[in-house]
This record gives structure tokens, C-alpha cells and sequence, in this order.
């Protein structure tokens, strides 16, 4: 398998940095953590905009770093960089930015070709309009355009939606996740919005203070007992699911998640789909029996294990399952009361019902 391992140790003025990961070349990797931990610094070690001596770099079987030894400068690394803010040519039109960026890799044919750019990303009504008159999210998409038109073998996305308003960055998530659906570059994704890694990261590096505190697929790191993740007030699990049925009548769909099946909102698409869905802590409560069919207007009561619990602040617990009879599916997290963990007489290796009020469709399909 493909993969990236990376090695980024030293001090920038009062920061002290050292960060190592091993991740699938593929995919969306996000570089998550609290601001200032150094993500942005990781960044451009990997463009080589930032050099530290010990320092080692492999992309795919390529060494672009080893120490002092070796170092392939920034303009020789097949990145594509996206910042926070698009800087675009405000007198050029959208085709003269994005032919800007358009390199040729000789002897190669295009990873990546115009017209699938304009598709992928639809460029196609803003092609001939200056760049000065797009909004926040059209001067976005031009940017990630002119970013993989450079042909690049990793593109580098800086916190890309930070600067959009919340209706602009609704718009281009559904483009990143086509990007994700539809190319095969990998992507390094620099966030500190759990919601949008949940939506588009594949594997998670968890950064803290200059260090990376955990590595490893987004779905494990966040139900991890051991690190942060599940202790934030918006606490949540994402997992894979297939579409299994559609009721069009109901406006429902039945999707197989590792462990269960699982009632979600809307026409999920045809039997066989593959979606990606978010369950909130706070939208799971537990029973020791299972309900009748009438006695509870939650679709979703499916059996699980109880595999740890912890208190969150004085009144709360959150209470770690993995789906299924035997407990060897997904896993889940719950945010109940302390008294209902009592009254219940709740404890870890415990079989339960989860009761699931919201189950949120992530992707588009
Ligand atoms: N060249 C440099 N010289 C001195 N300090 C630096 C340098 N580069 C980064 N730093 C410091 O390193 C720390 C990490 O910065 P970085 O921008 O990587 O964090 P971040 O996790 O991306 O934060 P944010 O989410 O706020 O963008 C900061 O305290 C920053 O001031």
C-alpha cells in the first residue's frame, strides 16, 4: 500500500515541533488540533516551504526529504497548495487563473484534464468572468482548480472554508466531497472543525502542542476512550453504511452499518450505495430491553455492547458501545445522565439497546 511517512522535528522560534505519521497515500487526511499545535507548520514542511534539518519526507515511494542529505525544493514537489483565502489574479478570467496553475508533466498524460476540473467543480458558468467579481466560494472552487490542474501528486488544503460564511461553505462541501469520490490524489486537509473532517477525512492526525498525539482511521480516533474527541460537547461517530431498501413513501431509507441496520431520513440512493452518516452522543440513549414494535416513535433501537464509560462534567456520562448482539460492530458513543447510568445500573461489557434519535447523512451519495 501507498503510503506517506513523515518525520518534522525542530524549533521555530519559541515552537517546538515534532511531529511523526504514517498515512495512506490516498484519501483525506486530516491534520486536526486546537489553533497554534502546528498544523499549518506541517504543511509547509511537506511543500518544503519550511525546512528543518531533522526532517524526512516519503510520498509514495519518494524521498523529498532525508535530513540534511536530501531536499527537494519547493517548486520541485508535486503539491498543489490551497489556502485559507483564494489569492486569484482579480484582472484574469476564471479559465486565464485556472490555465495559470495548469502544468504539463512530460512524458506523462494529464493526472488530472481541464474539462474534468470545470466538471468536477462547476467552473463551467463562471469561465469567462473576471475572478474580482466571484464570491467567496466560486474564488474557492477556482482556487482548488488551479491547485490540481498543477497535476499534483498531494494536494495541501490550509483550513480551505475557514474564510466562508456558513451558507458558502454548505455550497463547496459537496465539491470537496466529489474530489474525495472522483480523484485519486490524496489530499492532506488542515482543519480545526470537527464536523467538516467528519464529513470529508478518511484518516485522522490528531495534533496537540507540536506533537501528533494519535494517528489512524477518522471512525476509530473518534470513539478512542483514550483521547479527546469523544469528550467534546459535540461528541459524535461516523461509519460507513450501504443502502439496503427505500421506502419513497415514507421519504425513508434502510442502510447496513458493521453491526446493524439503521432508519435514516431522505431517499439514501439505490440498494448497494455506499454513505458515509454521523451520529451525535447526544442523539443516543440506551434501554436494557429492546421496544416493542408501537411503543416508541425512534426507529432506530439496535443491540449493543457497553465497552467503557466515563463521566462528562458532574451530571453526564459517555458511554462507549460497539454495535451489534456479540459487540463486534461499529462503534457508537451515548451521552446520558449519570442518574439514568445508575438507575439503570449500566456497566462496561453489558449488553443494551441504543436508541438513536438522529442519524445525519453526511455526503451527498
Ligand atoms: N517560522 C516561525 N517562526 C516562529 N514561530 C513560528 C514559525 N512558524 C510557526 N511558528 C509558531 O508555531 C506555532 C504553530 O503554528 P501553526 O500555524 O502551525 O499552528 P496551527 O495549528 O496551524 O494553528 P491555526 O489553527 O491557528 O492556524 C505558532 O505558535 C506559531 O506562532
Amino acid at each position: 500500500m501507498s503510503i506517506i511517512t513523515a518525520l518534522f522535528r525542530g524549533r521555530l522560534g519559541g515552537f517546538s515541533l515534532d511531529a511523526r505519521f504514517d498515512v495512506p497515500a490516498r484519501g483525506v487526511t486530516a491534520l486536526f488540533g486546537p489553533s497554534g499545535c502546528g498544523k499549518t507548520t506541517v504543511l509547509r514542511c511537506v511543500a518544503g516551504l519550511t525546512r528543518l534539518s531533522d526532517a524526512a519526507l516519503r510520498v509514495d515511494g519518494d524521498v523529498w526529504q532525508d535530513g540534511r542529505r536530501r531536499f527537494v525544493p519547493p517548486h520541485r514537489r508535486p503539491v498543489g497548495y490551497v489556502f485559507q483565502e483564494a489569492s486569484l489574479f482579480p484582472h484574469l478570467s476564471v479559465t486565464d487563473n485556472l490555465r495559470y496553475g495548469q502544468k504539463r508533466v512530460r512524458g506523462e498524460t494529464d493526472r488530472v484534464a481541464f474539462d474534468d476540473v470545470v466538471a468536477l467543480l462547476g467552473l463551467a458558468r463562471l469561465l469567462d468572468r473576471p475572478t474580482a467579481v466571484l464570491s467567496g466560494g466560486e474564488r474557492q472552487r477556482v482556487a482548488i482548480g488551479r491547485a490540481l490542474l498543477s497535476q499534483p501528486r498531494l494536494l495541501l488544503m490550509d483550513e480551505p472554508l475557514s474564510a466562508l460564511d456558513r451558507a458558502s461553505k454548505e455550497d463547496i462541501l459537496p465539491y470537496l466531497e466529489r474530489l474525495h469520490d472522483t480523484l485519486e490524489i490524496p489530499v492532506l486537509y488542515v482543519s480545526h472543525d470537527i464536523a467538516e473532517v467528519e464529513r470529508l477525512a478518511d484518516t485522522l492526525v490528531l495534533m496537540e502542542a507540536g506533537r501528533v498525539r494519535a494517528v489512524g482511521p477518522l471512525a476509530d480516533l473518534l470513539a478512542d476512550p483514550t483521547l479527546p474527541l469523544a469528550r467534546l460537547p459535540e461528541a459524535a461517530e461516523v461509519m460507513e453504511a450501504e443502502v439496503v431498501a427505500v421506502d419513497a413513501a415514507y421519504g425513508l431509507s434502510t442502510v447496513a452499518v458493521p453491526g446493524g441496520r439503521l432508519v435514516v431520513p431522505g431517499v439514501a440512493g439505490d440498494p448497494g450505495t455506499r454513505r458515509r452518516l454521523r451520529i451525535l452522543a447526544a442523539d443516543v440513549s440506551l434501554r436494557r430491553t429492546a421496544t416493542a414494535e408501537g411503543e416508541s416513535s425512534i426507529l432506530n433501537v439496535l443491540p449493543a455492547r457497553i465497552t467503557g464509560a466515563e463521566p462528562a462534567g458532574n451530571h453526564l456520562m459517555t458511554v462507549f458501545l460497539a454495535l451489534g448482539d456479540d459487540g463486534t460492530g461499529a462503534p457508537l458513543l451515548a451521552r446520558i445522565t449519570r442518574k439514568s447510568w445508575d438507575l439503570l445500573g449500566l456497566a462496561p461489557s453489558q449488553p443494551v439497546y441504543a436508541m438513536i434519535k438522529g442519524v445525519a447523512l453526511l455526503d451527498r451519495g
